[in-house]
């Protein structure tokens, strides 16, 4: 289990006037800040966990991570990683973590992948068998086997952020950290590494802490969210009632043929649109889709297309980051 107690990381920073004379006064004045980074954070995550640890840039959320891992040591509060306290025990925790930073790399920019795997296989010293099976899934799920043999600097941003990935989980760490792990990748290969995370976390029961700014990585990985700002936890809950923060009705949309409007119960009143043939319905929580179709069909409309959207995620999130101070 992770846990996490009244987490505190500040950082001081020095302003400097701009041009000349802001560079010669700042030799006689220091002008100090301190940025509050990570205030006060507390939340526990249980093996096999996945969680979406979200919030506007500069909340804290990296910060965060490097503290889970220990590259930066806490201000103040308590961490535990499965029984380890990362500033104490750098090393040891290192073994039950993977770690994919979106812009830094794990990997041996002048080696070939295979090369940078093998280093790997020797510094977590692995099992010879272990590498083998664990190749085989990477080349099966991943495709790593295609660039395998390419110098790490050569390879394009996916082939890169799947052998990232791949290079995080061969010592089959307890907990993986993923740091905008789709960012800049086009739709394949963001599904392609969407799919085996949700494998290594659903088959495998590694827990994992995702960042992201994407929506859709949220809504296709995350369980629950962990949402922070200016340093603080803002919401820590499910995905659904996260989702319900921005008002808990759906919306069905349905293409019809022929030009009447059937008239519905006032429940399901169409919103305002102007295209033709097409209906917008707003469905209350708790209202049955079923009873809606069926009052459609008897109707005597003919559907041609139908769509049902739940609640839009990314309506809440750009709501709560919008009501940033
Ligand atoms: N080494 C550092 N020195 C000074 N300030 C820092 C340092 N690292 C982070 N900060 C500041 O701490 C705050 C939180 O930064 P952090 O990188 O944790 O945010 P984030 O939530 O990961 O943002 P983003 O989504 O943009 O990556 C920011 O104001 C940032 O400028």
């Amino acid at each position: 289990m992770i846990q996490v107690k009244n987490l505190q990381k500040s950082f001081q920073i020095s302003r400097r006037n701009p041009g000349l004379k802001g560079a010669i006064i700042s030799l006689f004045h220091s002008n100090k800040e301190i940025i509050h980074a990570v205030e006060d954070v507390s939340f526990e995550v249980q093996p096999g966990e996945f969680v979406g640890y979200i919030g506007p840039n500069g909340a804290g959320k990296s910060t965060t991570i490097k503290l889970l891992t220990g590259v930066l040591i806490p201000d103040g509060g308590s961490i535990s990683v499965f029984g380890l306290d990362p500033a104490k025990d750098r090393r040891e925790n290192s073994k039950q973590l993977g770690v994919v930073f979106g812009q830094k790399t794990q990997l041996w920019w002048d080696l070939p992948v295979e090369e940078s795997f093998d280093l790997l296989k020797s510094i977590y010293k692995i099992d010879i068998k272990d590498y083998k099976n664990r190749m085989e899934m990477f080349s099966d799920l991943l495709g790593i086997r295609e660039f395998f043999h390419q110098q790490v600097r050569k390879l394009s941003l996916g082939q890169r952020m799947k052998a990232e990935i791949a290079a995080s989980l061969l010592h089959f760490p307890k907990v993986l950290f993923l740091d905008e792990p789709t960012i800049g990748l086009d739709v394949l290969v963001k599904e392609k590494v969407r799919e085996f995370i949700r494998i290594i976390n659903q088959e495998e029961k590694v827990t994992i802490l995702l960042t992201t700014h994407d929506v859709q990585d949220i809504e296709y990985l995350a369980k629950r969210i962990i949402l922070i700002d200016h340093g603080k936890i803002r919401f820590d809950g499910g995905l659904d009632s996260f989702r319900k923060l921005g008002g808990t009705d759906s919306i069905v949309e349905i293409q019809y043929k022929g030009d009447e409007i059937p008239s519905l119960p006032p429940e399901f009143s169409p919103l305002k649109n102007g295209s033709p043939n097409h209906l917008s319905l707003m469905i209350k929580e708790g209202e049955s889709l079923n009873r809606l179709l069926s009052v459609i069909q008897s109707s005597g409309l003919e559907i041609m297309d139908i769509q049902y959207k739940k609640p839009d995620l990314a309506k809440v999130i750009k709501q709560i980051y919008g009501e940033r101070s």
